[in-house]
């Protein structure tokens, strides 16, 4: 079998050279080209694994070549090498298409490292396609079939080829998660790790030894060398979740990480090599937040080199049925419970302020209340919302109701369990978390992520509930 071949487009003869010996070194093949002219005849005639191209050339300009390569040979990667400090070319390049890009002076193991993901990308191509390139479990897929989910899916697939930053955006609970594991899970890094990081739940003095790792003595407590999550990522994908919540120091520091593609430990006098696909979310708008000041304009375009964005369920409503079936299957174990048509009706009417998590949870509590497998309207518990339409209530049931008891202190004055029972459930016991909730932010001064703890729960659970029952910071 013939081995790989990548064809080179510089005008300078000695980086040439220099990247030719590289490569094949590697054991690859080469053909280089001086100028566009000579490339696009190579290319015309030779199918190849990776174009590596100048973005300055006698003739014209690598962006022209990678216009040109993702249109006419889409399963070859293009990666581009800008000029030192051009970090504005390369993201062009990126939202060009191209699947990666090298700064100058060329590093030659980042060299080695682009080519082989370059490689991995043609290889994952020219396997044979029946046998499922890249199969991924549908737990990691973004299900539904309405039109935004299938274009969201499409572009998915198309994004995961190449080390561009994407920049997920979209309302809480919507995938933005699930959609950056799927990416992962696409690409042709899926055998490395995929790390998320939740940006807001990092206290701000511990965020630089958390990101990049520490050296042994660096502060008090760090007893021995530890890695960061670039480190842990190195090979696959960071999820920097809730991108917006980084303090401004930390936003300075991250951008060079990620331009430089290296970083350095705390306490640590050398800088280490690490090759991470960068994917950030936020429910936020970051546009926004560039125009109030509160994250830098320039970290904002390294992010946002393609976008992605997810459409809140009450745009998608058609999705319901199949997502409520899929959840249902994965929470009964075993047991299938279906939704009673109505149900399903009072589903689709509903505005889902929590998205797709907000089903979960509405499916969850459901369940324990469903009778002989049926989940019917009442199960369901829904909120009022402008939205949904009247049913007819489902007959009081005979049993008692358990009513499950949330947290006792002695300090706490929970709303009395009256003798007469409450005219809705579901209020009463949102009254009763949203009361919880605000005291354990009062007790921590509004800090999420200890307040989370004081309860037991996950700091997305927190965030989630507070916006599910409207409870705001202060200003
Ligand atoms: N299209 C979908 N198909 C199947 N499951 C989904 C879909 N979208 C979201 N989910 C599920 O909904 C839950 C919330 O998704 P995820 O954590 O990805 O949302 P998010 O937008 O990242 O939320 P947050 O902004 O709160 O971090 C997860 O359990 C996820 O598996």
């Amino acid at each position: 079998m013939s081995s790989p071949r990548i064809l080179i487009v510089d005008d300078e003869a000695d980086l040439r050279e220099l990247l030719e010996i590289t490569l094949v070194k590697m054991g690859l093949d080469i053909d280089s080209a001086p100028t566009l002219a000579v490339a696009r005849d190579y290319l015309a005639k030779t199918k190849y694994a990776l174009v590596l191209t100048d973005m300055r050339l006698p003739d014209g300009l690598g962006i022209e070549l990678v216009h040109e390569v993702t249109a006419q040979y889409k399963n070859t990667p293009i990666a581009v090498i800008t000029a030192f400090g051009s970090a504005d070319n390369a993201v062009v390049a990126l939202k060009a298409g191209a699947f990666d890009y090298l700064s100058k002076p060329v590093g030659l193991e980042q060299l080695r490292v682009m080519v082989r993901s370059a490689l991995r990308i043609s290889q994952n191509d020219s396997s044979d396609k029946s046998s499922q390139k890249a199969i991924v479990p549908t737990a990691l897929r973004l299900m539904g079939q309405s039109e935004a989910m299938q274009d969201l899916r499409a572009q998915i697939t198309r994004l995961a080829r190449s080390m561009a930053p994407v920049a997920i955006s979209g309302e809480s609970g919507s995938g933005k998660e699930l959609a950056a594991r799927d990416i992962h899970a696409q690409s042709a890094r899926n055998d490395k790790p995929f790390v998320a990081v939740n940006c807001g739940a990092i206290p701000e003095a511990l965020m630089e030894a958390e990101f990049f790792g520490y050296r042994k003595g660096a502060f008090t407590g760090a007893v021995d060398d530890r890695d960061g999550f670039f480190q842990a990522a190195n090979g696959g994908t960071l999820l920097l979740d809730e991108v917006a919540d980084l303090p401004f120091a930390m936003q300075v520091k991250l951008l060079r990480a990620i331009q430089e593609r290296r970083v350095r430990k705390v306490g640590a006098t050398v800088e280490e090599q690490v090759d991470v696909r960068i994917i950030s979310a936020t429910h936020q708008n970051l546009h926004d937040c560039v125009g109030k000041g509160t994250f830098r304009q320039d970290l904002y375009y390294r992010l946002n080199v393609i976008e992605l964005s997810l459409p809140p369920l009450r745009e998608r409503l058609d999705d319901i049925g199949l997502l409520a079936q899929a959840i249902l299957t994965r929470l009964g174990g075993g047991q299938q419970t279906v939704l009673a048509p109505a149900a399903l009706d009072a589903l689709r009417s509903y505005s889902f302020p929590g998205n797709v998590r907000e089903l979960e949870n509405i499916l969850e509590r459901a369940l324990a209340f469903a009778n002989d497998g049926v989940i019917e309207v009442t199960d369901l518990a829904l909120k009022a919302s402008p939205s949904i339409k009247i049913f007819a209530p489902s007959p009081p049931a005979e049993e008692t109701l358990m009513v499950p008891v949330l947290i006792e202190t002695e300090e706490m004055i929970l709303p009395p369990l009256a003798d007469e029972l409450p005219q809705s459930l579901p209020d009463h016991l949102d009254d009763v978390e949203r009361e919880i909730i605000r005291r354990a932010l009062a007790k921590t001064r509004f800090n999420r992520t200890q307040a989370a703890e004081l309860l037991g729960i996950s700091f997305r659970q927190l965030r989630y509930r507070m916006q599910r029952l409207d409870i705001n910071a202060p200003e």
